[in-house]
């Protein structure tokens, strides 16, 4: 299906600015979870890794807005994302990592939508994108059944389909393939490598990383190691070992 271009258009990310952490910490009630990060996120592939209850998921939420931080501020494209939520939700989308959280429609197609209403996408357009996405995602044939019903691979697939449709300049995975089985993580990892969007992906899955840009690792709070794939995940394992 061609698309034409006036539609296509979603935000445009600034690559030079990126997303920046300025002084970002964070605490719920009286437990520190991140503090002192300091970053700008530009490359096209972010990692970050750490211990369970390390803080990756509140960083992750951090980056678009879902969480603001305690102290110091978050800046999308220049945006922050204590005052510009909204844009900053436009341009950055956000996958769970279990699909069951976000899919809340009905049928397939109908929660494939569900985001570009909310965007105020005249109907027609809506169809027309859904059924580019679900085709994209192998989910066509079962536009109309029950989301419900779909098996947890294609439940991902669904999620992952409802924040594209979006056009969102950058997306947030938070353990995109944690629920899934070797086949469905191998179509998951396949989906992100093919995106032409910034990613960021939280995860425990090592591999997955192995052609990122850059890998952060984050340990009680703090981003303790920075840099590519190799040096990041064996200052992780050094950590590990020693806990
Ligand atoms: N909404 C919340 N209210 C209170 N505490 C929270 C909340 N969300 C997270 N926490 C706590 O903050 C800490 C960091 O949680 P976070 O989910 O960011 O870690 P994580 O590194 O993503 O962990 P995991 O790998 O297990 O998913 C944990 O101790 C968690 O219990």
């Amino acid at each position: 299906m061609r698309l034409r271009r006036a539609e296509t258009a979603g935000p445009v990310a600034d690559p030079a600015r990126g997303i920046e952490l300025r002084g970002v910490g964070h605490v719920y009630g009286d437990r520190v979870v991140l503090s002192d990060v300091d970053l700008r996120l530009t490359e096209r592939r972010i990692g970050i890794i750490g211990a369970n209850g390390s803080g990756k998921s509140t960083f992750a939420r951090l980056l678009n807005g879902l969480v603001v931080p305690t102290t110091g501020s978050v800046l999308v494209d220049g945006l922050d994302t204590r005052t510009h939520v909204r844009e900053v939700r436009r341009r950055v989308g956000f996958v769970f990592q279990d699909p069951d959280a976000q899919i809340v429609h009905p049928t397939v197609a109908e929660d494939a939508a569900y985001g570009l209403e909310n965007l105020g996408v005249p109907p027609s357009e809506r169809a027309e994108r859904v059924a580019e996405v679900l085709e994209r995602y192998g989910l066509a044939r079962h536009a109309d059944h029950p989301a419900h019903l779909l098996s947890g691979g294609q439940k991902q697939l669904l999620a992952i389909a409802g924040v594209l449709v979006m056009r969102p300049a950058r997306i947030v995975f938070d353990e995109p393939t944690t629920l899934l089985d070797l086949v469905n993580t191998r179509r998951v990892a396949e989906v992100i490598a093919e995106l032409e969007q910034q990613v960021v992906v939280v995860t425990h899955d090592l591999d997955l990383l192995d052609d990122f840009d850059r890998v952060l690792v984050v340990d009680g709070g703090r981003v303790v190691a920075d840099g590519p794939p190799e040096s990041s995940v064996a200052a992780y394992r050094t950590l590990m070992v020693h806990r």
